[in-house]
């Protein structure tokens, strides 16, 4: 068989980890020794890096792997939107299938790029884009095929569970605790992006379209990330019996739309109360772990890595040897698409508005500790029929309390109108945070 010729755009975390795989295919798959390294693009061609590789396949020329006829396979692990995106058609367009990590492309560009895939009769396999090492991607694609999903959540951003995680155990400092995520690869080049939540945003969109069936607008999806999370919360929370997780959610709505009409979910990203005896407040470090719910299969949770270089090259090359091992039966260059491995929107759908989003929350305020507040509180929630859980006055001195509420689970639009009324309670200072609450 003639090996199957591997273009690398990018040589970081991710691209080192790759190529470490494919130069050392002792005891794994026997299509990893069927693949070989033709060519890399670097920026800079004498950073010292920590894979054995000829100097003479590295270029600064990425068109160059575009070019290459010996190359079958480009594998696009140079992160952010530009050149990423035209290289990533150019490719398709060259009759080059693609792997790529880059969900901040995929969430913004899928559609573009899966359409330009089909006209040029190639595969974009994208495994690598969603909590690195987990297979979840091609689950949702194939294996899990056959169900209605009703709701994908979880922890899906390895650097802020990783952050929140440390911060939690052993109280090290937020800044120092990300230098780390940093140093070992899990962080974004701009680490705002994981502790901002748009990382998690990014992926929670890509998730969305593979289980519901349509593109969302990666631009509508409401975001909060662990940037803003204050200590006193984190205390209370704990008080209260829950640990704080970064989580994003899609689910479909109550109310089903007609076949034809745009199916609304409800997507969102935040800061979240996980009690302690849940399953995901034991998700910790730069682990990801994924709930899938759906008929018939029920609940399914996909546990491991989400970041770094190993866990996320695995899944890399786990989509290369897809590729390889579907090309290598084929004489042509262009075959016939594999349904599963190519899967496309069957239909439209559209993130519903916040007020529609129906969730459990957390709510600190900051009020006067006189007598009467908590029940003025109180008749607000019952008027607009918000029924709470908990309520509950701490640290009362100096005449303020900190009042902290966790309601049932309600619509946000409600909550929202509630909180305008108690905002203006005279006894009421201000609400000091909002999060969501399992
Ligand atoms: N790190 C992780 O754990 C994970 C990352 N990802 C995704 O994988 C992708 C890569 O991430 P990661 O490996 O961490 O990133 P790094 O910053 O470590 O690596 C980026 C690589 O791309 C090269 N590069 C960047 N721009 C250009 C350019 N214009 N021309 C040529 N080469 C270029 C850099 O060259 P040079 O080395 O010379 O600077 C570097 O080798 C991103 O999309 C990321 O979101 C996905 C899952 C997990
Ligand atoms: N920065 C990302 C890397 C993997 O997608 C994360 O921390 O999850
Ligand atoms: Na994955």
């Amino acid at each position: 068989m003639k090996k199957v010729g591997i273009g690398l755009l990018g040589l970081g975390t991710v691209g080192q980890g790759v190529a470490n795989i494919i130069s050392q295919p002792k005891d794994r798959h026997p299509l990893v020794g069927e693949l070989e390294l033709v060519s890399v693009a670097v920026r800079n061609l004498k950073k010292k890096r920590d894979v054995s590789i000829p100097d003479s396949i590295l270029t600064t020329n990425p068109t160059e792997i575009i070019n290459n006829p010996n190359i079958q396979i480009v594998v696009e692990v140079m992160g952010g939107i530009e050149p990423a995106r035209s290289l990533i058609i150019q490719a398709i367009r060259a009759g080059k299938s693609v792997v790529t990590a880059n969900k901040a492309v995929i969430a913004r560009h899928g559609e573009e790029i899966s359409n330009e895939a089909k006209a040029a009769g190639v595969y974009v396999l994208i495994e690598a884009a969603v909590g690195g090492g987990i297979p979840i991607i091609e689950p949702l694609k194939q294996s899990l095929g056959g169900n209605q999903i009703t709701k994908v959540s979880g922890i899906i951003n390895g650097t802020t569970n990783y952050i929140l995680s440390r911060m939690d155990k052993e109280g090290v400092n937020y800044a120092e605790v990300l230098k780390d995520a940093q140093i070992l690869g899990y962080a974004e080049s701009d680490p705002a992006a994981d502790v901002e939540g748009s990382d998690a945003a990014d992926k929670i969109a890509i998730l969305s379209g593979l289980a519901f069936g349509g593109a969302i607008n990666r631009a509508n999806i409401p975001t909060t990330g662990i940037n803003l999370l204050e200590d006193i919360d984190v205390n209370y929370a704990r008080k209260l019996g829950y640990g704080i997780k970064l989580l994003a959610i899609s689910e479909k709505g109550e109310t089903q739309p007609t076949s034809e009409d745009s199916q609304p979910l409800s997507v969102w990203v935040e800061p979240t109360l996980v009690p302690e005896d849940n399953p995901l407040a034991g998700v910790n470090g730069v682990n990801n772990a994924i709930l899938v719910e759906g008929n018939p299969i029920g609940q399914v949770m996909f546990f491991g890595p989400g970041a770094g270089s190993g866990p996320t090259a695995s899944a890399v090359v786990a989509d290369i040897l897809n590729i390889a091992g579907i090309q290598s039966m084929s004489e042509d260059k262009i075959f016939n698409l594999d349904p599963l491995l190519s899967a496309k929107g069957w239909r439209s759908c559209h993130v519903a508005e916040k007020e529609q989003i129906t969730k459990k929350n957390y709510i600190r305020l900051i009020a006067e500790d006189s007598p009467g507040v908590i029940g003025e509180i109180g008749t607000i929630f019952g008027k607009k029929k918000i029924s709470i859980e908990s309520i509950v006055q701490f640290d009362a001195k100096d005449k303020k309390a900190e009042i902290v509420v966790i309601t049932h689970k309600i619509n946000q639009g409600q909550l929202e109108e509630a909180l305008l009324d108690i905002e203006n309670l005279p006894q009421v200072k201000r609400i000091a945070s909002q999060m969501g609450c399992l």
